[in-house]
């Protein structure tokens, strides 16, 4: 139904990759599904500044790109465009994340401000936490060469850390509790491509029968449920101020702060939820930017030595520091630059109209529409960026050089040139961290290793439908530096 009268409004609007015919639309959702990154940037250089429609799955998707059009989107409220709406349509958040996770997301404002001021009193732990899984997982010594399956140590050390910071040690370095979350991410992505196929009435069944988040609760709070329940406890008898001091400070904390006064988000059952829900927002993209850069890097071994100097000069006289990490410019261009290349998504931004919306240049899209920008398309662009198509590691830091322009251009900031954190009020809160994190980790391997790609590695991305995945299987070999 919504194919039928989303079609005959959007006539407009040209489409990319559908063919005429009876079964022009399930073959153009098929081209784009082969396809979908070379289909938006056709899309993208025919259409410039405007609107194209493309055959996503069942349903149209209307990408728009270009500078006023981004603002119209970034500008529009949330009764008009809904980016929870959006992402539902995408991942069927209710079905695969939890009901409350997409109908009461309180934890968002807590990733925005409590988690976000946290990191740098929180610094040295997540250092530490660095620094103990590289000797875990990348044992190697100054005399010889070491392998290591990439993806499987960067996994775990992003896991390891961001736990840190969610529920501290010695839970995040238990290697059953980091296999069940690192795995659960993975399983939302399948259980979302599942529920596509099924007739919406179906869905909420059709999850409980094949969907991964019961039993990835129930296994996850083995681990976490009784401390959980002791956090919640303690809350209720004391609120924030324990005796003698001693709350953690970390995320189940800033939670059960935003929860007070709401009793039906202080169960064990909910904040289990919540976690699971930050772990799969936060590790696989944070490993997946990671992995770029780092094969980037390894590639192109003429940029370690710049950017080692950078590290050593700044860690020695500001130490392990977040102040430190602010002040690595050059790791900090280099990250965006390698991000701007690869965000990991073709399309993303996604929000549904849920009233008829006209943008600025007349483009009426109906209440149901689902809309996205094309995010890798407008990273290479000519028009924002001179030689947009090359990698040049320190672009953004020569652009910060420039004077007055020092904030716009770390990898944190939000501009509509740079949409890998998406953009607006539902942009990533979690991206202070998510950069912290990542810079902290390539500067530590860079200090601590030398290192370089197996022979015949790829350190391009591969591509399935919309998605761009760092290399998989590449293998990374390291030596400590002497
Ligand atoms: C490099 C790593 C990351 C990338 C590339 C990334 C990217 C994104 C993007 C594109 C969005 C949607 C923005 C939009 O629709 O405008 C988003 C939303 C979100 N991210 Fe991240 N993210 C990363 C890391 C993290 C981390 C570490 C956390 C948590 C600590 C996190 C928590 C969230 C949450 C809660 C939302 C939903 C925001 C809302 O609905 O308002 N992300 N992220």
């Amino acid at each position: 139904k919504s194919l039928k009268s989303g079609a005959s409004s959007l006539d407009a609007i040209p489409s990319v990759g559908v063919p005429g015919g009876l079964f022009g639309f399930y073959v153009g959702a098929w081209n784009y599904i082969k396809n979908g990154r070379d289909l938006t940037e056709e899309g993208y250089l025919k259409n410039p500044g405007g609107a194209f429609k493309v055959a996503f799955m069942h349903r149209w998707l209307v990408i728009v790109n270009g500078q006023a059009m981004i603002e119209d989107l970034r500008k529009a409220p949330d009764d008009f465009l809904s980016s929870a709406e959006g992402n539902n349509a995408m991942l069927h958040l209710e079905h695969v994340l939890g009901y409350e996770q997409l109908h009461d997301p309180y934890h968002v404002p807590v990733v925005r401000t409590s988690l976000t001021r946290n990191i740098g009193i929180c610094f040295p732990s997540l250092r530490t936490e660095v620094v103990a899984a590289f000797e875990d997982l990348v044992p190697a010594k100054t005399d010889e060469w070491i392998t290591v399956h990439a993806m499987q140590t960067i996994l775990p050390v992003v896991s390891r850390v961001s736990n840190q910071l969610f529920i501290g040690l010695p839970k995040c370095r238990d290697p059953d509790y980091i296999k069940i979350t690192t795995q659960f991410a993975l399983d939302v992505a399948k259980d979302a491509l599942l529920l596509h196929l099924i007739p919406s009435s179906l869905r909420s069944l059709a999850a409980r029968l094949f969907g991964h988040l019961e039993t990835s609760t129930r296994n996850i709070m083995k681990h976490v449920g009784p401390m959980i329940q002791h956090r919640i406890e303690m809350d209720d008898k004391y609120g924030p101020d324990w005796p003698n001091g001693d709350r953690p400070n970390d995320l189940i904390s800033w939670l059960l702060d935003e929860a007070r006064g709401h009793p039906e988000r202080r169960t064990v059952r909910n904040l289990t939820h919540t976690l699971l829900h930050l772990n799969f927002a936060a590790i696989h993209t944070t490993t997946q930017g990671f992995l770029h850069a780092f094969y980037t890097l390894a590639s192109h071994p003429e940029y370690v030595q710049p950017l080692r100097e950078e590290i050593e000069s700044v860690t020695k006289s500001e130490g392990w520091t977040k102040a430190a990490m602010g002040k690595m410019v050059k790791l900090d261009s280099f990250m965006k630059e390698s991000s701007r290349l690869a965000p990991g998504a073709a399309v993303g931004v996604m929000r549904k109209a849920l009233k008829d919306f006209t943008f600025s240049d007349g483009t009426t899209v109906p209440a149901g529409t689902l809309i996205a920008l094309p995010i890798l398309a407008e990273h290479h662009s000519q028009a924002n960026y001179t030689n947009g198509g090359a990698f040049d590691p320190f672009r953004f830091s020569r652009m910060r050089e420039e004077a007055g322009e020092g904030i716009k251009h770390q990898m944190a900031s939000l501009t509509h040139d740079f949409l890998t954190f998406g953009l607006g009020r539902h942009a990533c809160p979690g991206r202070f961290f998510a950069v912290n994190e990542q810079k902290l980790i390539m500067a530590h391997v860079l200090v601590t290793y030398d290192f370089k790609l197996k022979d015949g590695v790829s350190a391009e991305d591969e591509w399935v439908w919309i998605v761009g995945s760092a290399n998989k299987t590449a293998e990374i070999m390291f030596k400590k530096r002497s």
